[in-house]
């Protein structure tokens, strides 16, 4: 993995999560991408031509290494690892990393385990009963630079998994008409 990606996962893992103060951030167009509860993916795509997912990483973490919120929010047992970067039109706009109880790894969901380059998004949203909740937000300095996250816990067929995002510098976030 790059220095770049090692750097910005890192951070992501770093991240102080606070609760949003919804009533200013509502208003703001970072506060449209941060709140967003529908798919992230969908939200990226519409702003090019081609969206990439590149997979970082994958494995398992046993439940004595995860956080005590991360607990609290998942439940006791242990975790996929899911670690992406989101390319749109070639520029790295999001890092991710997705903790996937192994509970959720079950029936149809065996599949989330296999994307690979397909977004978590697409195959999630697609689901009616997909929904997001737990919205938590952060800012993080890589390299003397302040960048938004996120994390929450997204629900298919009443199973979770958190999923902790990074704005990366090029993001459509940043932009005038993000
Ligand atoms: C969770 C979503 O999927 C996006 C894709 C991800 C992946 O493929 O691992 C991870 C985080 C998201 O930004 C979403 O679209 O909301």
């Amino acid at each position: 993995m790059s220095e770049f990606k090692e750097l910005h996962l890192q951070a992501l893992m770093n991240a102080r999560w606070e609760e949003p103060d919804w009533q200013t951030l509502e208003t703001t167009r970072e506060g449209a991408w941060l709140l967003e509860r529908h798919s992230m993916t969908e939200r990226l795509k519409a702003r090019c031509l081609t969206l990439a997912v590149e997979l970082l990483g994958l494995h398992e973490i046993e439940q004595s290494a995860l956080a005590e919120n991360e607990l609290s929010l998942l439940g006791e047992e242990p975790c996929m690892v899911r670690e992406v970067v989101l390319s749109g039109d070639g520029d790295a706009w999001l890092c991710a990393r997705t903790l996937v109880p192994k509970s959720t790894l079950t029936e149809k969901e065996q599949d989330i385990a296999d994307l690979g380059a397909v977004p978590l998004g697409q195959r999630v949203f697609n689901q009616a009963n997909a929904r997001r909740d737990a919205i938590e937000v952060a800012t993080v300095v890589v390299e003397g630079r302040s960048l938004l996250a996120r994390r929450s816990r997204l629900w298919v067929n009443e199973k979770p998994m958190l999923v902790s995002e990074l704005f990366l510098p090029d993001a459509p976030v940043y932009q005038e008409e993000g």
